[in-house]
């Protein structure tokens, strides 16, 4: 395969800026199913687009492949403008947006070749694509005898045969056994290892959080967090120290009066804000009262999703608006 093409150093893969959609459902209300959305995505690595079912991930990924037209914003793919510098890039994107559409009766491998011969790339291109979702061995077995996770890679292989710059990839895991989401991730974390940049939209954080070095987290069609993955895991405020006390009273009160927030979940207190478990138990000590449970519970990325999109799939819903 050539080397990917890959715009110009430092530049984002995708810039979006005060991107804006609404729909009108057929009770005549609007839906802002994307609200001055700004997103970046960097160059290279893999990006995950994160929010709840209906925050509005697969109308930003429609119009960032000129398939939906936004009702204000703009887009740049790999420095390009959207729509009308989209064919100079077009053929260093490549996009899984739908369900794979593969003829069921073919094998893989013959699926593949026709598409080749239909966007005129050469066929030896097939075999490389095939490798590198590691389904070579599998390529002579019929479309139809595949597992989801394997029609899946099938689909990220067929975006190979242009050899993209970028991948985007909408709800890549969805519905896959933990096998078939293991395997996709390690297909996406092999393409942004060979230099290309992946964007993978997912609800579900667990299943991007370990592959995945940036995020960016909509909820409501909005952008509320963007960041590294250890960044938005890191620091002190992610962090909650859990400390049992004979007295949670005067507990909360000397940890309160120390200027961190607590909650008391009936059996421990939960301290955030706190730098460490020592310098909690330090300052409980100077009151004179003695823990006798202390440990670090560290956020992962889901508890920070849930904070941050407001708790759960309804929470991230696009509003309604009278019309
Ligand atoms: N063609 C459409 N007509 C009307 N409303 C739409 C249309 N497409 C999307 N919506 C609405 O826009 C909002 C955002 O939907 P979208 O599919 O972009 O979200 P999503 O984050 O991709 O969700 P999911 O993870 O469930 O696919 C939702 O409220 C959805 O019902």
């Amino acid at each position: 395969m050539t080397e990917p093409a890959r715009p110009a150093a430092g530049d984002p893969a995708v810039e979006v800026r005060g991107l804006r959609k609404t729909y009108r459902t057929t009770s005549l209300r609007q839906v802002v199913a994307v609200d001055r959305l700004d997103l970046t995505v960097p160059s290279g690595g893999v990006h995950g687009f994160l929010g709840p079912n209906g925050s509005g991930k697969t109308t930003t990924i429609r119009m960032l492949l000129g398939l939906v037209r936004p009702d204000s914003g703009s887009v740049r793919l790999l420095g390009a403008r959207v729509p009308d510098g989209l064919p100079a890039v077009v053929g260093r994107v490549g996009a899984v947006v739908e369900g794979p559409r593969f003829s069921p009766d073919f094998s893989g491998r013959r699926n593949l070749r026709l598409l080749a011969a239909a966007i005129d790339v050469p066929g030896t291109r097939v075999e490389a694509a095939l490798e590198r979702v590691g389904l070579r061995e599998r390529g002579q077995d019929q479309f139809r005898r595949y597992s989801l996770g394997m029609k899946q890679r099938l689909a990220i292989a067929a975006t190979l045969l242009k050899d993209p710059a970028l991948l985007i990839l909408d709800e890549p895991t969805n519905g896959l056994d933990p096998q078939g989401i293991r395997d996709v991730r390690a297909t996406m974390r092999a393409l942004a290892d060979e230099g290309r940049t992946v964007l993978v939209s997912s609800h579900l954080l667990a299943e991007v959080e370990h592959v995945a070095d940036t995020v960016s987290v909509v909820a409501r069609g909005r952008l509320v967090a963007e960041g590294r993955v250890g960044d938005l895991l890191g620091g002190d405020a992610a962090q909650t120290v859990r400390v049992g006390v004979a007295d949670p009273v005067r507990g909360a009160q000397l940890l309160v009066a120390h200027g961190w927030s607590v909650r008391d979940d009936g059996a421990v207190l939960l301290v955030s804000g706190a730098p460490g478990a020592a310098a909690v138990t330090e300052v409980l000590a100077r009151g004179d009262v003695f823990p006798h449970e202390v440990g670090v519970v560290r956020r992962d990325l889901e508890s920070v999703f849930l904070e941050l999109t407001g708790s759960g799939a309804r929470a991230g819903r696009a509003p309604e608006v009278a019309a």
